[in-house]
């Protein structure tokens, strides 16, 4: 089992409008709505790539009863030989899950993202999700509303932003509960919860450019993943757009490109990416295999319309054309 925990869940509602213009008024052709959140998007990947997935973080209000359903009734994968469907370890909270908006540009393809900052979380809530949580890394029943008794997870992903009131050292306290459990952590987040999180040493860590840039003040992607492992994390994986993904690690330094530049959604492009490497943790893949799974699911999610989920052709045909690059032997 793979545990992913969403602090900050969302209901994602992405927009088609045949042109934005950033003062004008516009007639939305096509609504659609997910259960959302980066941690979702990545568990919702897993599970189409057939690891069994638990789902934990907080949900309220009409909002969060809405992504329970919904996330109860999805069925992406079932698209695929080997899914499962995602396992819902979600905490109820007073506040209601916010709602992001992503307006998809018809005309040029580009998507603009509106994310809501979420709920007022309050410290006995945290305090629920703490010990919910340190009973799922034992494989003991949680605290859900559908409380059953799972395995222990093999791998945990931790992802996404804080909503107001969990304290910006939560990502560091998960970290070392982890650790301390000895299951493999993966951490994407970014600013100052990022940077606390490096602090308590996360096996892997999935920056993009900007944030590793803000956490580092390197704007040269290799200097900037150096710089953050230096400050705790085993290894890196910076994503780095059209330009692939690049792993710090201590067994080496390697890229990875898609063989042609794909245009469509890039919502989620990065959960996908963290799916790719958590799965290939667990299955024990080596970092160039790793790294050539997350750059396809990446890519073949910016070929998918929807957030979480990927194209698996375009993911089967990707997956063989892509050769990372050996930068730098182990030092
Ligand atoms: O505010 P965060 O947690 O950083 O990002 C939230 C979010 O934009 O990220 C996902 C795409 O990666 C969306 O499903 C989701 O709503």
């Amino acid at each position: 089992m793979i545990l992913t925990v969403t602090l900050n869940t969302a209901l994602d509602l992405t927009y088609r409008v045949p042109r934005l213009d950033v003062h004008g008024s516009h007639r939305v052709r096509e609504v659609t709505e997910r259960p959302g959140g980066k941690g979702l998007n990545v568990a919702r990947v897993l599970a189409a790539l057939g690891h069994r997935t638990v789902v934990t973080g907080f949900a309220g209000g009409g909002t969060g009863q809405e992504l329970r359903r919904l996330l109860a009734e999805d069925t992406s994968y079932r698209a695929h030989d080997a899914g499962f469907p995602v396992e819902d370890a979600l905490l109820p909270i007073a506040g209601s899950t916010r709602r992001t908006v992503g307006v998809v540009d018809e005309s040029s393809g580009d998507t603009t993202q509106l994310n809501e900052p979420g709920p007022q979380v309050g410290p006995d809530e945290w305090g629920t999700l703490l010990a919910a949580y340190g009973r799922l890394l034992r494989g003991e029943p949680h605290d859900g509303d559908r409380a059953r008794p799972l395995p222990a997870p093999r791998a945990v992903a931790l992802c996404g932003s804080l909503p107001p009131g969990v304290p910006v050292g939560a990502y560091a306290q998960l970290i070392r509960e982890a650790r301390a459990a000895k299951i493999p952590v993966l951490l994407d987040t970014s600013g100052e919860p990022l940077r606390r999180g490096l602090a308590a040493r996360p096996d892997l860590v999935k920056p993009n450019s900007q944030e590793l840039a803000g956490i580092t003040g390197h704007t040269e992607p290799l200097r900037a993943a150096r710089g953050a492992q230096r400050r705790g994390a085993r290894a890196v994986a910076a994503s780095l757009g059209a330009d692939g993904m690049l792993v710090v690690t201590p067994e080496g330094t390697w890229q990875a490109m898609p063989p042609e530049r794909l245009s469509g959604n890039p919502t989620g492009a990065g959960d996908s990416a963290v799916a790719g490497l958590l799965s290939g943790l667990v299955e024990g893949l080596d970092w160039p295999a790793l790294l050539a799974r997350a750059v396809a699911l990446s890519a073949a999610t910016v070929r998918s319309p929807a957030a979480g989920e990927f194209d698996r052709d375009v993911y089967e045909a990707l997956l063989p054309r892509i050769a990372p690059t050996l930068l730098a032997t182990a030092p």
